[in-house]
């Protein structure tokens, strides 16, 4: 049946499911109507998308790292700490990355192998093997919620274990979790292996469940301009609504730039209420995150502080729902635990110290917001034109057409046609802008502003710019500058 953005069919969903819980021996340990019920006894303190509600009605940003390691007591261990020494509000199970691609063969080797050597031998936690039980030892030994966070094209299997057992938000997307994490992955399979994700939420929604979903924001975390992330976002905000998801987090990673960053936050919850609306989704409640800098990092502690401070920093003026914390060992890998709560502790202290603290929508703020708005919605509006009205058969054609095009991602079905850079105030501009469905009037705003940056670098706007602009951060600037 051709793609369309439309409820799944209970009974269709149900005939899949039963190939998806064979995919792996622990999918047996699934019983829809007992999770359910474990599910409805879950205490409202440890539920994400009520959390996320009361810290938007009470304009608080909340702080949430990402952590996971191979078994679960040191899984257990790890949370825990965050929890109690870093003082998450919101709490990961980061998956592992062979579970993200389903490979949970050698997700259990990988099990077999940290307990022999006696450390994770996974960079994150592998729930489809460790199953439901296990996965409920982890949520019921917290007190604050716990989120998976992953980045898994066919993510069916790893919902219905991670519901089952406990968890209350789930990140991801059907082009979220695909062209920025997958190379041959079409994007019409992902699309459509999430809205089996997405109705198995918007089942346990018609139980009285609530479960969050938060598309990926940040994309390939470089560069990516806002309207391409904010499209990505309304896209999979839509396609969750269809099936009944009611709660939704929409992300975006932070670029640099305060003015850009906190016009980025709020057209994005903007935006999303303007198109849900439109599309007759009209009891949906959109929160937003601010990813802190998902680019390289420097090796100095002392800079990473920095740059996790600015970033907490930015969230707390941009009125963000929550920030996911970012630790001073991001340039190195996996961080310890100990420097995973540094990183939330210096972002509490930012944010405890801004939240009385309002920005004003200052002339360059509303400017910027309306332009991301604007450009936005040039690129959803083509998408619709694509699908004769359809969102997700507009997105399969968009991305084929390069209508929608996401910088430096690895997947074939992306046309990777974008060239951003940024301008002499560090905002992230369009070099070359591909075959995005932009006015004029807005193309000639971005060379504008990346020409003056040629003028005070005393050079002409080239690629270049762009390959000095990704490494800036690393180095200890912005704007990657000449030498
Ligand atoms: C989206 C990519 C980000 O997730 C972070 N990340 C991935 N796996 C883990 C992990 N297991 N523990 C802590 N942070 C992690 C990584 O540092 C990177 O910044």
């Amino acid at each position: 049946m051709q793609l369309a953005n439309k409820k799944l069919d209970w009974d269709e969903f149900l005939h899949i499911r039963q190939e998806v819980l064979n995919t792996w021996p622990t999918g047996r340990e699934v019983d829809l109507a007992e999770a359910v019920a474990y599910q409805s006894g879950i205490p409202v303190s440890r539920r994400f998308a009520e959390k996320l509600a009361q810290a938007k009605q009470e304009k608080l940003t909340l702080a949430q790292p990402r952590a996971g390691v191979a078994l679960v007591h040191e899984h257990i261990e790890l949370l825990r700490y965050l929890q109690d020494e870093g003082g998450a509000d919101l709490l990961p199970t980061t998956i592992d990355s062979y579970t993200r691609q389903n490979r949970y063969q050698e997700a259990q080797s990988g099990i077999e192998e940290s307990r022999s050597v006696g450390r994770s031998m996974l960079n994150g936690f592998p729930a489809v093997n460790h199953g439901v039980a296990a996965c409920r030892e982890v949520t019921e030994a917290l007190t604050v919620p716990v989120q998976v966070r992953h980045g898994t094209p066919d993510a069916r299997l790893l919902a219905e274990i991670t519901l089952a057992g406990g968890f209350t938000a789930y990140e991801g997307g059907g082009i979220s979790y695909n062209i920025p994490y997958a190379k041959d992955v079409p994007l019409e399979r992902s699309i459509r292996d999430w809205q089996y994700v997405d109705r198995l939420v918007g089942y346990y929604e018609e139980q009285g469940i609530s479960i969050n979903r938060e598309p990926f924001g940040p994309l390939t975390g470089t560069l990516v301009p806002p309207c391409v992330s904010h499209s990505v976002a309304i896209i999979e905000a839509l396609l969750a609504a269809e099936q009944g998801v009611k709660s939704i987090t929409l992300g975006y990673g932070q670029c640099g730039n305060l003015t850009q960053d906190v016009a980025a936050v709020r057209s994005l919850e903007e935006l999303a209420d303007e198109y849900l609306n439109r599309f007759g989704y009209h009891n949906v409640v959109i929160t937003t995150v601010f990813h802190q800098w998902m680019g390289g990092f420097p090796q100095d502690e002392s800079k990473a502080f920095g740059v996790i401070s600015w970033g907490a920093a930015t969230a707390a003026l941009a009125k963000a729902t929550k920030v996911i914390v970012k630790t001073p060992h991001e340039a190195l890998g996996i961080p310890t635990k100990e420097a995973n709560a540094a990183g939330i502790r210096a972002t509490k202290q930012v944010l405890n110290m801004l939240k009385d603290q309002p920005l004003p929508e200052f002339e360059d703020l509303r400017q910027e917001k309306e332009l991301i708005k604007e450009e936005t919605r040039s690129i959803l509006e083509k998408l619709l034109d694509f699908g004769d009205g359809d969102i997700a058969l507009g997105t399969v054609r968009g991305f084929q057409a390069g209508i929608i095009d996401v910088p430096f991602a690895p997947s074939r079905y992306n046309a990777g046609r974008l060239l951003p850079a940024r301008d002499h105030q560090g905002a992230v501009r369009l070099l070359d802008f591909g075959n995005l469905p932009f006015r004029e009037d807005i193309k000639e705003i971005h060379r504008e502003k990346i020409k003056q940056r040629g003028q005070t670098e005393g050079r002409d706007p080239s690629f270049q710019m762009v390959i000095d602009d990704i490494y800036a951060i690393g180095k200890g600037m912005l704007v990657g500058k000449p030498r």
